[in-house]
């Protein structure tokens, strides 16, 4: 669908000498992203993705795009930011900032089984430990305070029962966040976002984990929360896997063992996986922005995912059997 800013062939001749990597050799628009523009582009040393930004700007860029190189120095499966000449991930073309990283093998796996989803959580654990000497620092932009700004900024499109739902689940989330419990949690830098959509499989291999827009420095278990909220459940319903669930959270725990501190935290952190998405879908669909040239996605989605996490119990985070 979106390809907002073109570039040839020609764009790049002189372009890409700033970069070791030789000239470029074709360049294709890719068509599925709804952000940015994206191309595959070959050069004399391989395969990459160049990356148009058309939201984010220059001063916002290398917090995401350091973390990137930092994970991938670490061996984590992620795109790999490549320098110029002058040690800049970010550099300006047609204008805008722009970005060469490494291509990741594969397509997403939009119908997960068990062993994907412990691919999944094994490679989560190793990025968040990867992350724990980043030394930048970005809050999740995403997180209760953007909660509280964009709420009041939805309440008006909905009916009395859903103002209440949310209301009820911020307030929830509030006196949460206020605990020596929450305090207490594991934090770092987060991926955030880690849907089916933003990992790359090779078959059952995992390739890379990418789409690292939506990351800042939160809780471990929250990020969690986000993946299993979205590879653990039946998409139609919403209801937990329960395979899916165990496979994602016994291989990150054996990576990373989890506190006990996240155990108690992890239905909160479900619901407030669940509302985090909820309100920026509804955000998206009544407050819809003039590059957002997709349909929105469904909102009522994640109402459904927050209503199931309220109310029914959740798969222990641990468990010996
Ligand atoms: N590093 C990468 N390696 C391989 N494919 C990529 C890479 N980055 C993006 N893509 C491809 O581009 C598509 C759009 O990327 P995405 O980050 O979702 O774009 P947007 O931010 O514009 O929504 C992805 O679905 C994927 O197919
Ligand atoms: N995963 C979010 C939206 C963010 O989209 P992405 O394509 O950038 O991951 C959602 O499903 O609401």
């Amino acid at each position: 669908m979106a390809v907002f800013t073109s570039v040839t062939l020609d764009d790049l001749s002189s372009w890409m000498e700033q970069f070791p990597l030789g000239k470029a050799l074709a360049i294709k628009g890719i068509t599925s992203g709804i952000e940015n523009s994206n191309f595959f582009l070959t050069t004399e040393s391989g395969e990459y993705v160049l990356t148009i930004f058309e939201n984010l700007n220059f001063e916002q860029l290398p917090f995401y795009l350091k973390l990137m190189r930092h994970l991938a120095d670490r061996g984590i499966l992620v795109p790999a930011p490549v320098p110029n000449a002058h040690g800049e991930l970010v550099v300006s073309l047609h204008g805008k900032p722009a970005a060469i990283v490494s291509k990741l093998e594969g397509c997403s796996q939009m119908a997960p089984a068990p062993l994907h989803c412990a691919e999944v959580g094994a490679m989560l654990a190793k990025m968040h430990l990867a992350g724990q000497d980043f030394p930048m620092y970005q809050a999740n932009l995403r997180s209760l305070d953007w909660w509280h700004e964009t709420t009041p900024k939805v309440m008006p499109f909905l009916s009395d029962e859903l103002k209440h739902l949310l209301c009820a689940e911020v307030h929830f989330q509030d006196a949460f966040d206020s605990t020596a419990i929450y305090r207490a949690l594991p934090r770092g830098p987060i991926h955030a976002d880690l849907f089916r959509n933003n990992v790359m499989f090779e078959g059952d291999r995992l390739t890379g984990f990418f789409d690292f827009y939506f990351a800042g420095c939160d809780t471990w278990i929250f990020d969690v929360a986000v993946t299993v909220n979205d590879w653990c459940i039946d998409v139609a319903t919403g209801e937990l896997d329960v395979e899916r669930v165990r496979a994602l959270l016994k291989a990150y725990h054996e990576v990373r063992p989890f506190t006990d501190d996240e155990s108690v935290a992890w239905k909160p952190m479900l619901r407030a996986a669940a509302l985090r998405f909820w309100l920026s879908r509804l955000y998206d669909y009544y407050q819809p922005r003039d590059a957002e040239m997709l349909t929105p996605h469904d909102p009522a989605h994640f109402e459904r995912i927050l209503r199931l996490r309220e109310s029914f119990p959740v798969p222990p985070l641990t468990c010996d059997v």
